[in-house]
């Protein structure tokens, strides 16, 4: 693998693993746009930054790809949401290797999960989206899924969605459920397009900890949502990332969580010693700028090599 963009060090080792990273690729064939808060979304040439990421694995070769979620946008409009889906997922599946995606938000605004699981090929069950992997025996990769608990991608009768409502109208007074307007920091996460992790799935969560501490894993969690405020703006986090942090914080198989979402991206080390970082979007490189990059994983570390607007990052593990 190449080493470029920021890190001189090699170790002088071989990595035990390399796989590469993009997150919100958020496609849409529509003009040039902004978000919410003015920031410029380049929908159409956010294919363009996929397309390098794809050639730059095939070259570098990493064991696979993680796709960290929403891979259209909101905004495609829905009468080709299905063909939008079907063109991204056919770019990635241009990566000589295994792709595994994480659904986000803008995903679920274009299909409903019935439909977007099996193109996405995510190995979960009754819909669900969560599932984990060993690519080397001493690695294994937990992929969480944010919108278990959701008020969209369920059907609008199924439990989650009413679980999912109910933390709504409790937490956020505002009549858009999207507007953080008057809540004040944490709680400015509770809105629309955030979830949150149901009990099953921490349950789960815990089992697998448990075994990969048994077989001396090291482990990374991924999920669509951020999990720590320190690397995330307040309004992106994951409804329950204290209890899913508090699962993960009994375990010290955790080194690094990684997440997506929150655009312009974010770095932290937690108070048990967790690496967290949160991937810039693909979405929001100016034409002709990248964001993607591959992960070497070593014993005791993770060297996240970045292309332009993906910062370059050493995660040193705790002992
Ligand atoms: N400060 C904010 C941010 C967002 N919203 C609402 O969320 C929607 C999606 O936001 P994007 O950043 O993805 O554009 C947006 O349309 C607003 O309804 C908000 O109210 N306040
Ligand atoms: O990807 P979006 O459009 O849901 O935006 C998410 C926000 O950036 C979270 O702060």
């Amino acid at each position: 693998m190449g080493y470029a963009n920021g890190l001189l060090c090699p170790l002088g080792k071989q990595p035990l693993l390399s796989f590469g990273v993009i997150s919100d690729v958020q496609y849409a064939d529509i003009d040039d746009g902004s978000s919410f808060l003015g920031v410029p979304r380049y929908y159409r040439h956010s294919v363009s930054v996929l397309q390098r990421a794809v050639k730059k694995w095939n070259q570098e070769k990493p064991k696979f790809v993680l796709n960290f979620g929403d891979i259209v946008d909101g905004y495609c409009p829905k009468d080709q949401s299905m063909i939008a889906v079907k063109k991204i997922v056919d770019e990635f599946d241009k990566f000589n290797g295994t792709v595994y995606h994480m659904i986000g938000n803008h995903c679920l605004y274009n299909l409903p999960r019935k439909d977007l699981l099996p193109l996405l090929r995510i190995p979960g069950h009754d819909g669900h989206a969560y599932f984990d992997f060993s690519p080397i025996p001493e690695y294994r990769f937990v992929i969480l899924d944010a919108y278990d608990i959701s008020a969209i991608g369920w059907p609008e009768d199924h439990p989650n969605t009413l679980k999912a409502l109910k933390v709504l109208q409790e937490k956020n007074p505002n009549s858009d459920k999207n507007s953080p307007s008057g809540l004040v920091g944490l709680a400015r996460r509770f809105l629309m397009f955030n979830g949150g992790v149901g009990k099953d799935q921490l349950e789960w969560l815990d089992h697998v900890l448990q075994e990969a501490t048994k077989l001396n894993q090291n482990v990374i969690v991924c999920c669509h949502l951020p999990l720590d405020p320190g690397a995330s703006s307040l309004a992106a986090l994951l409804w329950n990332y204290d209890e899913v942090m508090n699962v993960i914080h009994r375990y010290s198989c955790v080194k690094v969580c990684m997440g997506g979402h929150d655009h312009k991206g974010g770095q932290s080390v937690d108070s048990h010693g967790v690496h967290h970082r949160v991937l810039e979007a693909a979405l929001e490189c100016p034409p002709g700028t990248d964001s993607f990059g591959h992960i070497d994983a070593f014993d005791d570390r993770l060297l996240l090599f970045g292309t332009d607007r993906m910062k370059s990052t050493e995660m040193v593990f705790r002992h």
